[in-house]
């Protein structure tokens, strides 16, 4: 039972309701971003379900509605390894919607064997990475517009193995599959520092978090993983435990002054000196941009 405390603290206890504010969370068909999804729509969140397959993100949206008795869950298909896709989906979420208070970047794949997305970026830096760089910029005006509003990015303790191999960022020169997830997640945390500097001010504020290590489907690909998370399922955190610390940065009031920290177990958390390096962030920045076709600022 110590171990499995150990390994499964971090509890959201924030007691705020969230009637009349949009939540959007990608990834939400499965694992933490499901249950991110469930405890938003719990509080009274009218709460965007951005998932890539839409079957799946529907039974998931009428688990939810029937759960919590919220009926405003909606699904919107958004294929993050798709600038199209982004794009499409960022477009009907601005016509549809007047506000946006809260975004959270979720959705991750993790040790997939070598692959790219449709617009040739190698899949984890493409969808962990690229793909939210590309919605959150999409969606910023609304964010601000909506202030105060939130930006949550899911990134992991992985990141400390991660670095940012400029000259390899598509990973076309060398490629290792668990690497590759540790350097997406790097960059998750370089995005929330750099987003938080250029935020300044504006009255939206954003932070990165690890969930912990969590019994969900991301071990899908690493047929090794599946069977250490099977063996030590008792131990690890469940996707509603794993939801916590997005949950906390999402809705606890007064978190403004941390703004671009990285949380985990619902606490401020070290990073390595890699994820506090500005030089990288603003480069990462600007060579995202480039990619994205991006205007830089
Ligand atoms: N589980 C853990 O121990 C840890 C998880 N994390 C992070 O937590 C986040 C959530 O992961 P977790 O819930 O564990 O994993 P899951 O695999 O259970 O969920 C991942 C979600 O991302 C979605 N997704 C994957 N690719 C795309 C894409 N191209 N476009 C849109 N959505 C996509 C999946 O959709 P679909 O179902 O259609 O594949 C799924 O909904 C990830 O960012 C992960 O890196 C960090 C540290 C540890
Ligand atoms: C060593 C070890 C464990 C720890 C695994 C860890 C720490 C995994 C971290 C995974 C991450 C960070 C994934 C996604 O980002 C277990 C399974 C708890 C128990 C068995 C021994």
């Amino acid at each position: 039972p110590k171990i499995r405390k150990m390994l499964s603290s971090g509890v959201c206890t924030s007691t705020v309701q969230l009637p009349g504010k949009v939540a959007v969370v990608t990834g939400a068909n499965t694992g933490i971003g499901k249950e991110t999804a469930k405890e938003l729509a719990q509080r009274g969140a009218r709460v965007y379900l951005a998932c890539r397959d839409i079957q799946k993100g529907e039974l998931v949206a009428r688990e939810i509605q029937t759960m919590t008795g919220n009926q405003q869950v909606l699904v919107r298909e958004l294929d993050l390894a798709d600038t199209k896709s982004i794009r499409a989906f960022a477009k009907d979420f601005l016509a549809e919607e007047k506000h946006l208070h809260i975004l959270i970047n979720n959705a991750g794949v993790m040790m997939c064997p070598y692959s790219k997305t449709a617009d040739g970026f190698e899949m984890h830096m493409g969808v962990n990475h690229l793909g939210h760089f590309l919605l959150t910029h999409l969606l910023l005006e609304k964010l601000k517009e909506s202030a105060p509003s939130r930006v949550v990015n899911v990134s992991s303790l992985a990141h400390h193995l991660g670095r940012i191999h400029f000259h390899n960022l598509q990973g076309e020169k060398f490629y290792n599959a668990g690497l590759a997830y540790c350097h997406s997640k790097l960059a998750n945390i370089l995005f929330t520092q750099e987003l938080a500097r250029r935020l300044k001010g504006s009255g939206v504020t954003t932070y990165s978090v690890h969930p912990g290590t969590v019994n969900s489907e991301l071990v899908r690909h690493s047929p090794f993983m599946k069977w250490m998370w099977w063996l030590f399922s008792f131990f690890i955190k469940t996707p509603k435990q794993g939801a916590q610390t997005s949950l906390y940065c999402a809705i606890t009031e007064g978190l403004e002054i941390l703004n671009g920290h990285h949380f985990s177990d619902c606490s401020v958390a070290w990073v390595s000196a890699q994820a506090r390096n500005e030089t990288i962030a603003r480069r990462l920045w600007d060579v995202s941009c480039d990619l994205l076709g991006i205007p830089m600022d």
